[in-house]
């Protein structure tokens, strides 16, 4: 998918929402366990019931690796169902991925080749000949983690490296490699005063912003300083939205909370 396919969907649908599909298995509704397969069951049901209010969703991988084979089957399961139903929305693979080049090169294929995603979180740490196997890919996004959402962000990524922060350098960097066009940045949704700045370095770029629901972050804030004339943004909320209700009516809860956030949204459109 291109961004301007993206642009077109957010306003379009009115929302600019990306729903983490985080499933933990101790969450769900219990009456899903009796599933043949309970991961795959409740992301569809949560997919078949916000799919109008959202334009992104994105599965942790952490979440299915969890489970091993079967996590990883229904990752797949997942990722086809999304593609097949509802091709225009946008998949992220919440991997974090980033290796030497030739190690890159198989996570690519695996998320961008076998599973069709449209997009891959990764780390910048490894430098550009780690990150730019995955940018080789046409109408494929690289999103890299640039200034996180947690805490531990300020251990490293807000520290002065030869005269300005790590976040910074990584961003500024990252624009110029090969394919740069093809990058999209992570800045946590509690981080809003360093998105004015960040958007003088990255007018044009989409941001992936996780953080608002459980995490506190405000929502209001993003939209004031992060937003483009793109729009250039993809506010993720994950616990706040699939697990809004315990019991059998959870997919109908996770759609009212997405609601929520969606009518946010539309009022800075
Ligand atoms: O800086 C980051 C990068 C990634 N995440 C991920 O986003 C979701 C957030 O989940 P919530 O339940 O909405 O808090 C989760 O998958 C994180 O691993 C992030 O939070 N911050």
């Amino acid at each position: 998918m291109t961004t301007s396919q993206l642009t077109e969907q957010i306003r379009l649908k009115k929302s600019f929402l990306c729903i983490g599909l985080d499933v933990d298995l101790t969450k769900i509704p219990q009456h899903l366990l009796k599933e043949e397969d309970p991961i795959f069951a409740f992301n569809k049901a949560i997919i078949d019931a916000t799919q109008h209010l959202a334009v992104a969703y994105k599965p942790n991988l952490a979440f299915y690796e969890a489970h091993g084979i079967k996590g990883f089957q229904a990752l797949g399961k997942t990722i086809d169902y999304l593609n097949e139903n509802y091709p225009e929305i946008f998949t992220i693979a919440d991997a974090k991925r980033g290796d030497i080049g030739n190690t890159s090169g198989m996570y690519a294929k695996a998320f961008f080749e076998d599973l069709k995603f449209d997009s891959v979180t990764v780390a910048p740490y490894m430098g550009k000949d780690s990150v730019e196997p995955f940018l080789a890919y046409e109408n494929k996004h690289t999103i890299l983690l640039a200034l996180t959402s947690n805490a531990g962000a300020y251990d490293f990524q807000t520290q002065q490296v030869e005269g300005e922060e790590l976040y910074k350098k990584v961003i500024k960097t990252s624009k110029e490699w090969k394919n740069g066009q093809n990058l999209m940045y992570v800045i946590g949704a509690t981080k809003t005063e360093f998105l004015q700045e960040i958007r003088k370095i990255i007018p044009e770029s989409f941001l992936l912003v996780p953080g608002v629901g459980a995490q506190g972050g405000n929502l209001k804030e993003v939209c004031e300083f992060g937003m483009n004339r793109n729009i250039g943004l993809l506010i993720n909320a994950s616990r706040a939205v699939i697990y809004a209700s315990h019991g059998a009516d959870f997919a109908e809860a996770a759609a009212n909370e997405a609601e929520k956030l969606q009518q946010e949204m539309a009022s800075f459109l």
